[in-house]
């Protein structure tokens, strides 16, 4: 670097055409860097959750399901977060865990598999363990084996017998993005069908899944999304998979005809078939007010800013921190790198929790990994350079 760091930064930070947005949130001193874990909080989001608590349901009560728009959510808020992935309208539905949805995902792409003599689910190996339990328990309950792989050696292990891989669209751990078309065109090629999760992606990076044939995805809103803790995950059922998915959670919520109260299951069209019970109102209508924030937000614009930030924040740690006490286990190439920098560190504990104190917040993933999640709507190139220089201060730089 010729120019100081920080002089370099609040260069960058003047050219940021999104710069603007991170008044949108509700952000004190300090520097953020755990939004690939807690998005945080749009600033009007609790006004609109009090509307939804006096009005909508203190005083319009049980009329808010039609009025409000209450019923539906789910659908309507799918399809706000779908251009965000890459999706066109009427696939994305909004509701329950993502858990649950992998869950749903996983046996419902078995249940869609042509071949039913296939006996194999890939699983991602480095998978955030979530999706390995629930992977494993779904294998059990459709008679399948559980095959786990390593992203990188997917494509050699896929072959007759694979019926689904489930795949992370960016590793929770090293922030390593991986090459979602060309897995998934792997994938197809083996006859398997492909989901990914979408957790450490979605509002961070362009995803195309229509553009790259995905299958199913689930993915998280609190993060990157920013739709607050606990706020309800999202299942993508690609349309043309949409009147053969069978849920393998059929609630009445995903009937054709709910209010009918028959006793014989029978789908409703479309992705409302990923439903399953009374959706959760006030974290979903949070979740729909904080999605204002992307209005007229490209995330081309977004992945330039995340890379540009990453790329930043890595070189101001080699600039200040000295060799040898922090190694990246983030990719340096870009096509590899989602939006969070993982550094590993010794007594990485220690190391975070001085962090924190000095105000700049990542996390830590034991034992021995620093994380830091780089939110393009409201992290500047100042915070990567304070951020930076408060870990060379711990370390006694
Ligand atoms: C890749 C991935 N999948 C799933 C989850 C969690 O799922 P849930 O929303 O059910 O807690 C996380 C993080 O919590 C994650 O990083
Ligand atoms: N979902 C979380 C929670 O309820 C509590 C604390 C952390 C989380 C997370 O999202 C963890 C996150 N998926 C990770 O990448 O580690």
């Amino acid at each position: 670097m010729s120019e100081s760091p920080a002089g370099k930064a609040a260069a960058l930070d003047a050219a940021d055409e999104l710069a603007g947005l991170r008044k949108l949130f509700a952000l004190g001193e300090g520097v953020y860097l755990d939004g690939n874990s807690l998005g945080a909080l749009p600033a009007h989001v609790p006004e609109r959750v009090a509307d939804v608590v006096t009005r909508q349901w203190g005083e319009l009560r049980i009329r808010s399901w039609d009025e409000s728009g209450w019923w539906t959510a789910p659908e309507r808020i799918g399809d706000r977060i779908a251009p965000l992935v890459g999706a066109g309208p009427g696939q994305v539905v909004v509701g329950d865990s993502t858990s649950v949805n992998v869950f749903k995902a996983v046996v419902g792409a078995v249940r869609l598999c042509s071949d039913p003599t296939r006996t194999d689910i890939v699983v991602d190996a480095t998978t955030f363990p979530t999706d390995g339990y629930i992977a494993e328990s779904a294998a059990r309950m459709t008679g399948k084996r559980l095959v786990p792989v390593a992203p990188s050696d997917l494509p050699a292990a896929l072959g007759p017998n694979t019926a689904v891989a489930l795949v992370n669209h960016v590793d929770y751990r090293t922030g390593r993005l991986h090459d979602l078309p060309s897995l998934t065109s792997a994938i197809h090629e083996a006859g398997a069908l492909a989901v990914w999760d979408l957790c450490h992606s979605a509002g961070a990076l362009p995803v195309g899944l229509d553009a790259h044939e995905v299958d199913l995805a689930v993915g998280c809103t609190y993060k990157y999304l920013n739709g607050g803790p606990g706020s309800p995950a999202y299942l993508y059922v690609a349309e043309r998979h949409q009147a053969a998915f069978d849920s393998p959670l059929p609630g009445w919520n995903s009937h054709t005809d709910p209010f009918a109260m028959t006793p014989s299951f029978e789908a409703a069209p479309g992705a409302t078939r990923g439903r399953v019970g009374t959706p959760d109102i006030l974290s979903m209508l949070a979740l729909e007010a904080a999605l204002e924030v992307w209005d007229g937000v490209s995330i081309d614009a977004v992945r330039a800013k995340s890379l540009a930030l990453t790329d930043f924040f890595l070189e101001c740690v080699a600039a200040y921190v000295p060799p040898g006490r922090v190694t990246s286990l983030t990719p340096s190439d870009h096509a590899s790198r989602g939006s969070q920098v993982a550094l590993r560190c010794e007594e990485a504990p220690a190391v975070m929790e001085k962090l924190i104190a000095r105000g700049v917040v990542g996390d830590l993933r034991r034992p021995d990994v620093l994380r830091f999640g780089f939110t393009p709507l409201y992290v500047g190139f100042g915070d990567a350079e304070r951020a930076a220089s408060a870990l060379a201060e711990v370390l006694g730089a």
